[in-house]
């Protein structure tokens, strides 16, 4: 047992829950809302895990109490960027401790959609509109650690849990048939599918990474996604779920040099047409307007896109 070796290892607070209000003089208000899992990690901690010493531990609970001391503290336009107040949290941490090298900070949004009324948005009142997440990890590390000296940043941010389901203008033909093939060239289809969608932007010093526009390319990598959804003609052409992310991927990384690759992961939530000819009906190809969603199984294509290597 006492010869084993630690490979890695990380601890701190998961599931600090904070909400940042920001009230303005006129009486407009914003409100983020935030799960935060914050973990250290640093060669001198392996004394905690071999040799029961605590000494450097920086405590868990102490942990928690410096994202809410930061959420107060830092100037209200870092907190309320998720990406920024993530690379806050991690840098303070790095800076403040010599034996900490690098810490990764994950924050959960809970998106709250402001209310409108006649038009009008409301000062300060939100609903939830659906189940779709933003999210966002950034990993500070010390490049010569101890020392301070430097700081890189890797942030990766996405969304999950985006329901999208199309009724038309969804095929998938001349796939691979052979004697365990069954299913039917399907040249229209429903598409339905939950999608969860990250981005990267991979090792830059933490100032460059902060000035970086992440509300945009939030939203620009969720117009994307919806776009080539619903109106992509090359999504319609190709036909399967492959090309359609393909295509999505493809339009955020040319919308947004700051991005250097996207992963998609979406499952294919099947939607059948009901075959309803036992009773004389016709139902199936061109003829079906009723349909069983199937719960279990569904398709899963995932894929990380990114840019051809630069020649050199
Ligand atoms: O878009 C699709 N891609 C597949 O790989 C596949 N496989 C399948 O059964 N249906 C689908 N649809």
């Amino acid at each position: 047992m006492e010869s084993s070796i630690i490979k890695s290892q990380a601890y701190g607070k998961d599931r600090v829950r904070v909400v940042r209000v920001v009230r303005h003089a006129d009486g407009w208000q914003e409100v983020a809302d935030y799960s935060v899992c914050c973990l250290l990690s640093g060669a001198q901690f392996e004394s905690s895990y071999t040799k029961g010493d605590n000494k450097l531990v920086v405590a868990t609970d102490s942990q928690k109490n410096t994202v809410y001391y930061l959420a107060k503290t830092l100037p209200a336009e870092k907190v309320m960027v998720p990406e920024v107040f993530a690379t806050e949290i991690a840098k303070f941490m790095v800076n403040k401790y010599a034996h900490v090298t690098s810490c990764q900070v994950k924050i959960i949004t809970k998106p709250w959609e402001r209310m409108k009324f006649d038009n009008r948005s409301h000062p300060h009142s939100f609903y939830r509109e659906g189940k779709e997440t933003r999210w966002t990890e950034a990993v500070v590390t010390k490049t010569n650690p101890p020392s301070n000296a430097s700081l890189v940043a890797d942030v990766t941010s996405g969304f999950y849990d985006l329901e999208v389901l199309k009724t038309t203008n969804s095929s998938f033909t001349d796939f691979w048939r052979d004697e365990l093939a069954t299913l039917p060239d399907m040249p229209d289809r429903m598409l339905s599918t939950k999608v969860l969608c990250q981005w990267k932007v991979v090792s830059k010093d933490i100032d460059t990474i902060q000035a970086l526009p992440f509300d945009t390319i939030y939203n620009g990598a969720k117009r994307n996604t919806l776009d080539a959804f619903a109106n992509d003609p090359r999504a319609w052409v190709h036909a399967s779920v492959q090309t359609t992310l393909y295509i999505m991927a493809d339009r955020i990384l040319n919308e947004f040099a700051a991005v250097d690759d996207v992963y998609y992961a979406l499952p294919n939530i099947h939607i059948f047409p009901f075959d309803l000819s036992k009773f004389g009906l016709k139902n199936l190809a061109s003829d079906a307007e009723v349909y069983m969603p199937i719960a279990d199984p569904s398709g899963f294509i995932t894929a990380t896109i990114s840019r051809p290597a630069t020649k050199l």
